[in-house]
């Protein structure tokens, strides 16, 4: 008798039966099951070119499970779905869409019916929410009946008391008219799947929350957080991320396009703790710290995280990165001097102002750590020194150690021994070598005084206000921002 009328009604392009995705960790058994369906569709005369499915029991599109992405598309070339629970769970009318594998999730809206219709829940979503998508179970609702009568009534209700008037889209167009109207929700915000029951529910048993790191050290470039990090390494109870592909061993996933891929592909970057609570797995990506987007990021997916960031003086900090872009043959830098870059004025070329605001921007401290601290709060933030990590790291590391709150304590003292040849500190290891970064010490000339009294200048106003910043923290000045105040007053 269905088949009969198979134009009336939309097929349901996912797997047979009502099966829940994220149970199928393995790729191509999901596949298979999908094929499954598809083939009996095929076989009946079902169509199956609308591109739209929704996933039994709201399994696997959020928390994603890339499994379900991949194999949405691969059968049924998925365009949209209206999964809901993306990515509060309450209230409905706070649900946001989100695009990921080139699918479009956007928000559906309550299952359960209750007494909301007359200006309640219900009511609301459709009033504060241009586009709402319901979806009813016939098991669920005395076979459709009272679907029927719930959604009878609200439209009723809307037209008598509001000027609203309700239209509705094919899925595909309607979702293509919601991102329209919401283009700042295309893009997912990641959030860590175990702290809801309800998210972990629907979320892979295989996988786990433990591969997530508990600090992160967010740089910014050029301040030494390469040393941080091999003596951060040198604890017993910490480990770092693999190296990430294609980011000169970083992992660069809260301020790149590799945030996209999702958190599966982040957690694969990371080993399995052997023990959860007392080890310490982080990730260095010294890009981070003048990202717009990687604190709020960061904050969503790994709210309880530590941030570590180490500063030098400014002007240093600049001086160091464009010799190093400089020496990796940036072609902008090798055909102008470090003045001419950073002082090039507004109607200078492009290339010359590009370089100009990548080696300035970082150096602007306060505006920084004020957005980190927009969304962190200020006992997860530590500002290390990162001259006094040149002059004496095992200081430095006692009191990350005691940031951290990593046991057992680690003694740096005997573990790092300074290279008078390479003029760096240097790890120690238990057969007497010494393991360095780098293989030869500073290779470029000083700085010019010429262009450091520029950049003093430059980074006046910053380094007050960070002083004004590490004073509310209650955090000590660095001896490079006292010298610097001093040069002012
Ligand atoms: N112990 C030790 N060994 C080697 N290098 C040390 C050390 N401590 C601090 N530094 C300083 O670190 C500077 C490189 O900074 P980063 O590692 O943050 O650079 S990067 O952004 O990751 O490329 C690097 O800057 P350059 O000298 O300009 O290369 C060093 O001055």
């Amino acid at each position: 008798m269905l088949l009969r009328s198979v134009s009336e009604f939309w097929w349901f392009p996912h797997m047979y039966s009502h099966m829940q995705p994220h149970l199928f960790h393995n790729h191509t058994s999901l596949l298979e099951q999908m094929i499954l369906n598809k083939d009996f569709a095929l076989e009946h005369g079902i169509p199956v070119d609308q591109g739209y499915a929704v996933a039994p029991h709201h399994s696997g599109v959020y928390p994603v499970h890339p499994q379900l992405y991949e194999s949405w598309r691969k059968a049924w070339d998925i365009r949209v779905t209206s999964t809901e629970e993306y990515p509060h769970l309450k209230p409905a009318r706070y649900r946001k869409g989100f695009i990921h594998n080139d699918i479009m999730d956007y928000p559906g809206g309550p299952k359960a019916l209750d007494n909301s219709i007359m200006g309640g829940e219900l009511f609301l979503t459709v009033l504060l929410n241009p586009i709402s998508v319901f979806m009813t179970h016939l098991s669920n609702y005395g076979n459709d009946r009272l679907g029927l009568y719930t959604f009878l009534h609200l439209a009723d209700f809307i037209s008598t008391w509001t000027h609203l008037q309700l239209d509705t889209l094919p899925p595909l167009q309607l979702a293509q008219r919601y991102f329209t109207l919401f283009p700042q929700q295309r893009e997912p915000l990641w959030q860590n799947p175990c702290d809801d029951k309800r998210h972990r529910d629907i979320w892979s048993k295989e996988k786990t929350c433990d591969r997530l790191p508990k600090f992160l050290v967010i740089g910014p470039q050029k301040t030494g957080t390469t040393a941080l990090s091999l003596f951060l390494l040198m604890h017993p109870s910490i480990s770092s991320s693999f190296p990430g592909p294609r980011t000169y061993g970083e992992v660069q996933f809260f301020n790149t396009n590799n945030y996209l891929q999702g958190i599966d592909w982040y957690m694969e970057l990371f080993p399995l703790p052997s023990n959860v609570t007392s080890d310490f797995l982080f990730e260095k990506s010294s890009a981070y710290f003048p990202s717009e987007d990687a604190p709020r990021r960061a904050a969503a997916l790994l709210p309880k995280a530590k941030i570590l960031t180490m500063l030098i003086n400014p002007s240093d900090r600049a001086y160091n990165w464009y010799q190093h872009q400089k020496a990796h043959e940036d072609s902008t830098a090798s055909r102008f001097s470090f003045y001419d870059v950073i002082s090039a004025q507004h109607g200078a070329p492009a290339d010359i102002r590009s370089l100009q605001n990548r080696c300035l921007t970082p150096g602007l401290y306060h505006t920084h750590l004020e957005r980190w601290l927009t969304h962190y709060p200020v006992n997860q933030l530590v500002v290390l020194d990162g001259q006094q990590l040149r002059r004496d790291p095992a200081a430095v590391m006692d009191e990350v150690q005691k940031f951290l709150g990593v046991t057992p304590h680690y003694n740096y003292s005997q573990t790092l021994t300074f290279d008078q040849q390479k003029g760096f500190w240097c790890q120690l290891s238990e057969e007497g070598k010494t393991k360095c970064l780098w293989s030869e010490g500073q290779k470029y000339p000083p700085m010019e005084p010429e262009a450091r009294s520029y950049l003093s200048r430059y980074y006046r106003e910053h380094n007050i206000d960070l002083s004004k910043l590490l004073h509310r923290l209650g955090q000590p000045l660095p001896s490079w921002l006292r010298e610097e105040l001093q040069k002012i007053s």
